[in-house]
């Protein structure tokens, strides 16, 4: 049975259908790439099912519950999170008391004067298990905003983590990466999505990327859906390579 599944969703900005009749499956394991040519349709979809927008039509079911048009908020606690912008957070804060912060909102208590010792201890693992898992144990003291690109990066999937999803949605994380940090970038998100048993659906514009950490592809182009299979499959679609043309090799909409 599948986690996350749209019928019939659609998106239209005036005369502009940017998601028209998406019918995704999104099953419980690994992770699920969205690729397709620039202005395709990919960061609305994942707006409409983070609840950032409402859509025009159609239906959204994450395990089996209707969730389309529930406010952010609301689908976060139903255990669907995605990578926040450092810049929108606490660039002043270091490290651990950014992935404090993101912990505590998961504790009811977190609107009660008093927390209680017990609850804190458990904010204190978590965060420090949060560091361990994004590799920034040695930048625990760091203030965010003093952290290289790629670190930041990882300390954007750590407050997506720190909500203790089932599914993670993460937008581009290895964009304006080097080789070498892309690599170390895929490597760590393969680790955390076998390690913490979670499900992720990603959005990426670095084909040779897509193709390696992928166990299913699917490819928007013009709001729909053009393709859906394993990395071979799409590969070898002619769909998807007709969508691409133009497009430098190894490059889907650059
Ligand atoms: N808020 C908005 N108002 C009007 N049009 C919008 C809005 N957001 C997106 N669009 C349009 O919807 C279409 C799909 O945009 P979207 O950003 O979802 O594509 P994308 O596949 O994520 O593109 P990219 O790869 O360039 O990020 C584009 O034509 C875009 O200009």
């Amino acid at each position: 049975m599948s986690m996350l599944e749209t019928t019939n969703l659609h998106k239209r900005f005036g005369e502009l259908q940017a998601v028209d009749d998406v019918n995704l499956s999104i099953d419980r394991e690994g992770i699920h790439s969205i690729i397709g040519p620039n202005g395709a349709g990919k960061s609305t979809l994942f707006h409409l099912l983070t609840g950032y927008l409402n859509p025009t039509g159609g239906e959204i079911r994450y395990k089996d519950e209707d969730i389309a048009g529930l406010p952010p908020r609301k689908i976060v606690q139903k255990g669907i999170s995605r990578s926040f912008q450092i810049a929108d957070l606490f660039e002043g804060l270091t490290v651990k008391e950014n992935l404090q912060i993101a912990t505590q909102a998961l504790d009811e208590k977190r609107n009660s004067l008093w927390v209680d010792s017990e609850s804190l201890t458990t904010t204190l693992e978590k965060t420090e298990q949060l560091l361990e898992d994004i590799e920034l144990v040695d930048l625990a003291d760091v203030r965010a905003d003093a952290l290289s690109h790629g670190d930041q990066r990882k300390l954007e999937i750590g407050l997506a983590l720190a909500v203790e999803p089932d599914l993670i949605l993460l937008d581009e994380p290895t964009a304006g990466m080097g080789k070498q940090e892309s690599v170390q970038m895929v490597r760590l998100i393969r680790r955390l999505v076998d390690e913490r048993d979670i499900k992720l659906i990603l959005i990426e514009h670095d084909i040779g990327i897509v193709m390696r950490i992928s166990d299913r592809i699917s490819v928007l182009n013009r709001g729909q859906i053009i393709a859906e299979g394993s990395p071979e499959e799409i590969q070898q679609n002619e769909r998807v390579q007709e969508a691409y043309i133009g497009t430098k090799r190894g490059e889907a909409s650059e």
